[in-house]
């Protein structure tokens, strides 16, 4: 997949199915409408995935929203997704004030080539966001592309949309997040050294610190599985700043179950299946331990109803 920040300009014979908006998450509305894309790729047309980078006043007032993937992240996705070409545009003012045919014309036309554009019923683009589904499709007759304009993916009365899932994210609803998402939420980073006390209550830990631009689920313990070093370890993890030890910043650790291996300086991606409770502070790390062992039991219980087996290890 070809990754780019600017928008991208065809060789000549070469056309494009294109899908326009945001993406953040790359819900399972979004995936229908990759899905449309690729349907129409072929030998000479390219999948284009064409994105929005964070809003211009985001910017300007230097306040960055935190957001379901990072930029790394979305490109991941986008590859695991089998676009062509992920574009990642800077929402300059020039874009934001841009006629629609404007963007038509310079853009999906003179730029991508595009003879198929697939967008969600309530898609909207350009100056005063004027341009909207019908405009598009009126442009498209005018330009010689298709437009299908893809009904949204529900969730029972809601319509699906990246709002809606930082919402639940908010509210710790990890099962409703995946769901909407099509796969679990996930953090990653790597592994460094935290001061080493959870191995004295017998639970080594794995701590990670989060990437700043982050959305992350409310301060608790989760039901988790990690990837590090191509093996999946079932687990729980604590979102916080660990209060009993009082940590002056906001970490992911996770007992990662039936681990004794070094994992210092690894890559791991933590997913998150449920939410167990929420971080406390306990008169001492005995009484930490005492309460891990419930979490342990929960989780394990988790696994064993959900999946069927419980806590084996295996390999991703
Ligand atoms: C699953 C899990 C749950 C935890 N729950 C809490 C908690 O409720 N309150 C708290 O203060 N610390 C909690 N911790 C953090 C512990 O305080 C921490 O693991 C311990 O102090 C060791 O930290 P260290 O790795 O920096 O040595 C939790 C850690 C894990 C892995
Ligand atoms: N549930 C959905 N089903 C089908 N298409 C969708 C769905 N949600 C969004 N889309 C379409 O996917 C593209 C990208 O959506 P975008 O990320 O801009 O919106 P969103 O997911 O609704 O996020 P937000 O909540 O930030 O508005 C747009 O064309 C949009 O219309």
């Amino acid at each position: 997949m070809i990754y780019t920040t600017e928008v991208p300009h065809l060789n000549s014979g070469i056309r494009s199915a294109v899908t326009l908006g945001k993406f953040d998450g790359f819900h399972r509305g979004h995936q229908k409408l990759v899905e449309c894309i690729k349907q129409k790729s072929g030998e000479n047309c390219r999948t284009i995935i064409f994105t929005f980078d964070l809003p211009y006043k985001a910017y300007q007032q230097k306040c960055m929203p935190k957001l379901l993937l990072t930029y790394e992240e979305k490109r991941e996705v986008a590859e695991a997704l089998h676009a062509d070409i992920l574009a990642e545009c800077p929402f300059t003012e020039e874009l934001m004030n841009m006629e629609p045919e404007v963007f038509v014309k310079e853009y999906l036309v003179d730029r991508l080539h595009a003879e198929y554009v697939a967008i969600g019923s309530d898609f909207h683009f350009g100056h005063n966001r004027s341009g909207n589904p019908e405009v598009l499709s009126a442009l498209g007759e005018k330009y010689g592309f298709t437009v299908e304009i893809i009904e949204k993916e529900r969730d029972g009365e809601r319509e699906i949309s990246s709002t809606y899932i930082r919402e639940e994210l908010e509210q710790g609803r990890m099962e409703k997040v995946q769901k909407l998402l099509g796969y679990p939420y996930f953090i990653k980073g790597e592994i460094v050294h935290g001061r080493q006390l959870g191995r004295t209550i017998g639970v080594p830990t794995a701590n990670l610190i989060p990437p700043p631009m982050k959305k992350l689920p409310p301060n608790g313990v989760y039901v988790t599985q990690s990837s590090v070093g191509g093996k999946v370890y079932s687990g729980i993890t604590n979102v916080g700043y660990k209060p009993t030890v009082k940590e002056n910043f906001i970490g992911v650790e996770t007992y990662l179950f039936h681990c004794n291996e070094d994992l210092y300086g690894q890559e791991a991606e933590v997913r998150f299946y449920k939410y167990l409770r929420p971080e406390k502070k306990f008169d001492s790390l005995s009484e930490l331990k005492t309460q891990l062992d419930i979490d342990v039991e929960t989780a394990r219980a988790f696994f064993e109803k959900e999946y069927g087996q419980a806590l084996e290890l295996r390999l991703s």
